[in-house]
């Protein structure tokens, strides 16, 4: 349903004064639907309540019922089992009772069958929200209008990681907004896009869908600060909310005259909502072709539909084979995509990790580490290709080749084209929440999420109260790296990182926590320590730069099996920038963030060090991969 309504603020103001007089008499147009009065037209859109509705209607799923998506999966000698709990999938009337919602598929306690009950909004979203896609083309249309050119994205986690996405994977449509995903308290990150983007041709959405997350509010409050500084009262026409009914966005966006509130369903979870508003919106004013991706991803759900048996249903046997091999120990799910569709592996990282890594279970999703001879991967990975079909070349083949020879398990998911990403999001949904019950865990909660945030508040508070961060004590300097949580005696770099690796068994993995500018030369510098240490130990390696990865992977870490090693490096802010309302700036929040999960690692027994780089990181990741080749 979308509603118009008027608020004070002009349309006037958001127009470069070079526009125009007749354009500018266009824009005005626009807006009186209701009110008339050339007001700025807000736009809320709500989507209908039967979100809750347990049934499909039977025209929606038996219109086209295909198995048209398979995967082309080698099973390394594991076939039996897979098909012997596709078949106990089957008997159980697995398919049917998942489209039901049943909780019981996952957790029978009353507080989980509560949590998964409210959490399974997304299983239909590719139909019940296509009847939104020309609001938000119109909505993408107004703001051409008004000569917008750039559009920021602030989000966290399942609030950001498809926009990215997008924003990776697609170029923008011909008439499109230039889409930046600002999921980052990086002050330099920060800076650089104020910088970079003229104030007067820049739309901002502030994405959460609790509201309450520490980033997206610091993020939402600055350029908002920043916008009243160049256009006074009104700024809010340069502002949308996606969130939850009756979260308190929903109060600031009506206080501020925001141009737009997007009503998400409640009965979503962040890294579920994809092809939610939280994915749509941006999409949308990225000009892309909104209606032909849901129709993509009506086709997976389709595909997956109650009444196709499980092994012709292409998400839920995928999620079997995760889940089947994560049980057998193969459970580093390592991702090779192609450099297209590297992002999607970011969004699918988050999937992974959040929804099955808990109770000390998990699996472990293995994102952008480079692609190495069979010789270098330990027995304790799933590999899983990623590519567009025309993508597939012969050097990648022989490669995979390789894999499956030596007897590792490949699942090669082409894509036709990039439009294929509203069924893939489908598909990989289906098939986590489908190995998160061959787990026996919820896969809709993230319980040791919080723990972090509440550390990293404490830290916060210190501020406050006495004015800085109190980090605890250098244990060891050697040149620009200072360690903090070594093993006593060690005298040089080489030597605490000896020690640290050296309880690393076969089965673990090593998870670099960067909270780095995402800089030239640091990423470079952080692969070549995750090829090394992957190829002298055979460990996995995993990247997350935080804080991103507290609302990806962050969960897994802590709440998953212990066999992650935690490698968290910090580096010294060259600049800062002050967050409206609060006594501490955007490099304190990362620092105390970084902290507050140093903390939490090590509070649920999990081996963690911490490396401070003084000066430049990208001389200090060379400086630290120099003690790296010393300690292997
Ligand atoms: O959308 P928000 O409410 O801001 O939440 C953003 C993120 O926050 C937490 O870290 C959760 O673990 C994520 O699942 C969620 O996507």
């Amino acid at each position: 349903m979308l509603r118009c309504r008027s608020a004070k603020g002009g349309y006037g103001s958001t127009v470069p004064t070079t526009e125009p007089a007749a354009r500018r008499a266009t824009v005005f147009q626009v807006a009186p639907r209701d009110a008339g009065h050339g007001e700025l037209r807000a736009t809320r859109l709500q989507l209908p309540s039967g979100s809750q509705d347990d049934t499909m209607s039977e025209e929606t799923m038996t219109k086209k019922v295909s198995d048209l998506y398979p995967v082309n999966a080698f099973l390394g000698g594991h076939a039996a089992e897979i098909q012997a709990r596709i078949e106990a999938l089957e008997k159980d009337r697995f398919a049917s009772r998942f489209w039901r919602k049943d909780p019981d598929l996952w957790k029978s306690d009353p507080e989980n069958r509560k949590s998964i009950a409210n959490s399974m909004g997304w299983i239909d979203l590719p139909d019940k929200i296509s009847l939104h896609a020309p609001a938000l083309a119109e909505f993408a249309r107004d703001l051409r209008i008004c000569r917008f050119k750039h559009v920021v994205h602030m989000g966290m986690g399942g609030s950001s990681l498809a926009p990215l996405a997008f924003r990776e994977i697609f170029e923008p449509g011909a008439e499109g907004l230039a889409l930046t995903v600002l999921d980052s308290t990086s002050p330099s990150t920060i800076l650089e896009i104020e910088r970079r983007l003229p104030m007067a041709e820049t739309f901002f959405i502030e994405a959460s869908k609790s509201g309450a997350t520490v980033e997206s509010r610091s993020l939402g409050e600055y350029f908002h600060a920043r916008m009243r500084a160049v256009k006074g009262k009104g700024a809010g026409v340069h502002f949308a909310v996606v969130t939850d009914p009756g979260s308190v966005l929903v109060k600031l966006a009506e206080e501020r005259n925001y141009r737009g509130t997007f009503l998400n369903f409640a009965d979503i979870g962040g890294r579920y909502s994809a092809l939610s508003f939280f994915g749509l919106v941006p999409a949308a004013l990225m000009g892309l072709d909104v209606e032909e991706i849901l129709a993509r991803g009506l086709s997976m759900m389709e595909a997956c539909g109650p009444d196709v048996p499980v092994k012709k249903n292409p998400g839920m046997t995928l999620g079997v084979v995760m889940g089947e091999m994560a049980l057998r120990g193969r459970n580093k799910l390592t991702v090779i995509a192609s450099e297209s569709l590297s992002a999607l592996g970011m969004w699918l990282e988050q999937l992974i990790a959040e929804s099955t890594g808990k109770e000390g279970k998990g699996i472990v999703p293995v994102v952008g580490e480079p692609l190495g001879d069979p010789a270098v991967y330990d027995d304790d990975r799933l590999f899983v290709v990623l590519c567009l079909e025309d993508e597939v070349d012969g050097v990648l083949e022989s490669r995979i080749d390789a894999l499956r020879k030596a007897g590792h398990p490949v699942i090669v998911v082409p894509m036709a084209d990039r439009l294929d990403l509203g069924r893939e999001f489908f598909r990989w949904e289906i098939a986590t929440a489908t190995a998160g019950a061959i787990l026996g865990i919820n896969p809709f909660d993230q319980p040791s999420v919080q723990e972090s945030k509440d550390i990293t508040k404490r830290f916060l508070e210190q501020v406050r109260d006495e004015g800085c961060l109190v980090e605890g004590k250098i244990e060891l300097g050697d040149g620009p790296l200072q360690f903090y949580g070594i093993a006593p005696g060690a005298a040089s770099a080489g030597q605490a990182l000896s020690r640290f690796l050296k309880g690393a068994r076969s089965g673990d993995y090593l998870a670099f926590l960067a909270y780095l500018p995402e800089a030239s030369g640091v990423e470079p510098g952080l692969r070549n320590l995750r090829g090394l240490v992957r190829d002298r130990l055979k460990l996995a390696t995993t990247l997350g730069f935080g804080p991103r990865y507290l609302h990806s992977t962050g969960q897994l870490h802590k709440g998953g099996p212990n066999t992650g090693v935690f490698l968290l490096i910090t580096c010294d802010d060259p600049e800062d920038a002050p967050i409206p309302g609060q006594p501490y700036t955007f490099g304190v929040l990362r620092r105390a963030q970084a902290l507050g999960d140093f903390e939490a690692l090590a509070k649920h027994g999990r081996r963690v060090l911490r490396v401070h780089i003084a000066g430049n990181p990208v001389k200090g990741l060379a400086a630290l991969e120099k003690a790296f080749r010393e300690a292997l």
